[in-house]
């Protein structure tokens, strides 16, 4: 019998079998599932926080946050330096301090001078030129109430001098060399303040203002607030971090910020919010989305791990894809240490 297409027998196919039913030849080769992806994930959006203490010689584990541990600024260049020549291309800071008075009711230190986030700045940009360097913006840290403002006599936060207080302190990191400052107060108002300070102080073309637009209050930032120190000493958040199911109100705060000029934003926490970064990438669509994936996350990873209810390097890259795939640019994350080796193992 010749072997042309004439001969082929097609008498067992159904008749109502469509063409565009069988999606499996699309994605049964490794080649082809990473052609299948949108967006990649690589080592350029990785961002890794750090934790830096106003204990000089600090190296402190953190319990509540596996692998993670808070420095101060004589020993963070020897841990970053093997990170950073594994591909390690942006940290976030965030100061912790612990000395005793360090704290009051203004968050005075948040920019001291010769306070960590500051004295990190310089000592990072001198042992690592090419590693780009972004400040948490707040006064939780500082404040001796553990909130992110300053507090009226009523104990709400008083608008006016807290937007001064976090553009002020926003426009000391710059000036100190920050390339990036987050303000993830979310207190309303800051990134027009931030934007009008870096402007009057010549910083404005040289400074990103990465917003913490979406960020929701919620059970998921415990370690982290073991880690700095900041939970607050009364009263919750609620009144400045959105409410979990407040998708509208993320939507404005997104425009909103979008208005008063952010080059960038921040949707926070991650995985339970991937609808809100579908948002943002829509309603920012010209900006670059970050997604936090925060610490109570990476705390869940971890235990689920090592409960062998999953695979930790599977999971990690999964959740990290998923974010990708509802529109974030750059990952925040704890896991960047392993997954600068990990994306390197699947090259
Ligand atoms: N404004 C402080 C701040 N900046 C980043 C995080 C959370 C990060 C994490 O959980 O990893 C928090 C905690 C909070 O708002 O209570
Ligand atoms: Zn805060
Ligand atoms: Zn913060």
């Amino acid at each position: 019998m010749p072997h042309t297409a004439e001969y082929i027998n097609f008498e067992g196919t159904s008749n109502n079998v469509e063409i565009t039913s069988i999606l499996s030849g699309g994605y049964n080769h490794p080649l082809l599932r990473e052609w299948q992806n949108e967006r990649q994930l690589t080592t350029n959006m990785l961002i890794f926080p750090i934790f830096l203490s106003d204990i000089e010689d600090d190296e402190t584990a953190i319990d509540s946050l596996p692998n993670i541990k808070r420095f101060g600024v004589n020993k963070i260049v020897a841990y970053l330096k093997p990170l950073v020549e594994k591909g390690l291309r942006s940290v976030i800071l965030f100061g912790v301090p612990l000395k005793e008075g360090a704290k009051d009711a203004y968050g005075t230190n948040a920019d001291d001078p010769n306070g960590p986030v500051i004295q990190g700045i310089k000592i990072l940009k001198k042992n690592f030129p090419n590693l780009y360097i972004i400040c948490d913006v707040c006064l939780c840290e500082y404040t001796s109430h553990g909130h992110c403002g300053i507090l009226d006599d009523s104990g709400a936060i008083d608008l006016n001098p807290s937007v001064s207080r976090i553009a002020a302190v926003a426009i000391n990191y710059a000036k100190a060399g920050a390339h990036c400052v987050a303000p993830s107060d979310m207190i309303d108002g800051r990134i027009q303040m931030i934007k009008k300070g870096l402007l009057s102080n010549g910083l404005a073309n040289k400074t990103f203002v990465l917003s913490y637009s979406a960020k929701f209050s919620g059970n998921l930032y415990g370690p982290f607030r073991d880690a700095a120190c900041s939970s607050p000493s009364s009263g919750d958040r609620k009144c400045y971090q959105l409410p979990s199911g407040g998708r509208g109100l993320a939507r404005r705060a997104l425009k909103r910020d979008l208005q008063e000029g952010a080059d960038g934003i921040i949707v926070k926490p991650s995985t339970f919010y991937l609808d809100i970064m579908r948002d943002a990438a829509e309603i920012c669509h010209d900006l670059p989305v970050c997604a936090y994936h925060v610490s109570g996350e990476f705390a869940m990873l971890h235990a689920a791990a090592e409960k062998n209810v999953v695979d930790l390097k599977t999971i990690v890259l999964e959740s990290h894809q998923g974010f990708l795939r509802a529109g974030a640019r750059l990952i925040i994350t704890y896991f960047a240490p392993e997954l600068l080796d990990w994306l390197k193992e699947s090259q």
